[in-house]
């Protein structure tokens, strides 16, 4: 597998409009695309800094992939995500190097990416995210 950059960092928020005044006014950052993924209850902030990316994580409801996230630790950083080629081989490659993907096959990420999850236990306590494409 290939990894060239940062894809993003994933930001667990409980309400992005109130986070967003860091992000644009302060610091600038106006590229910004908003899109919901109800498969994952999750509605993205994309915010654009140079080649990668800040994504903001806010629930769309009490279902969603990062509510427990919030209910256990509070907004923060969630996630750390890696642009690669190759997703389709690191399920088995990641289990090879003893990392364990959270899912059998890559899913659709934001932006009609390809995304894989490593679990925490298993990468020194860091959500790693395997991004394939471009948003
Ligand atoms: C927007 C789409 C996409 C993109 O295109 O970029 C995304 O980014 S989606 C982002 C949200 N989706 C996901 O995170 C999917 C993958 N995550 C999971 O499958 C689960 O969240 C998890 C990582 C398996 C944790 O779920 P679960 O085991 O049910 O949670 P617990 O609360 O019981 O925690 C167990 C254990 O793991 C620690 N933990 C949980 N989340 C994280 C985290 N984000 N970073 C680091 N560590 C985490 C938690 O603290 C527990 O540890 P112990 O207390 O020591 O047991
Ligand atoms: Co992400």
């Amino acid at each position: 597998m290939f990894t060239k950059k940062i894809d993003h960092v994933g930001i667990a928020v409980k309400d992005a409009s109130s986070k967003l005044s860091l992000y644009r006014d302060f610091l600038g950052l106006k590229d910004i695309k908003v899109e919901e993924l109800p498969e994952r209850g999750i509605r993205v902030y994309m915010i654009h800094v140079g080649e990668s990316k800040v994504e903001l994580l806010e629930p769309m409801n009490d279902q969603s992939e990062i509510a427990k996230f919030l209910q256990n630790k509070g907004e923060g950083i969630h996630h750390i995500a890696f642009n690669v080629v190759g997703i389709d081989e690191a399920v088995e490659l990641a289990k090879q190097f003893g990392f364990q993907p959270l899912s059998d096959s890559p899913k659709p990420g934001a932006g009609g990416t390809k995304v894989l999850f490593l679990h925490p236990k298993t990468t020194g306590g860091v959500l790693v995210e395997l991004v394939e494409g471009h948003h």
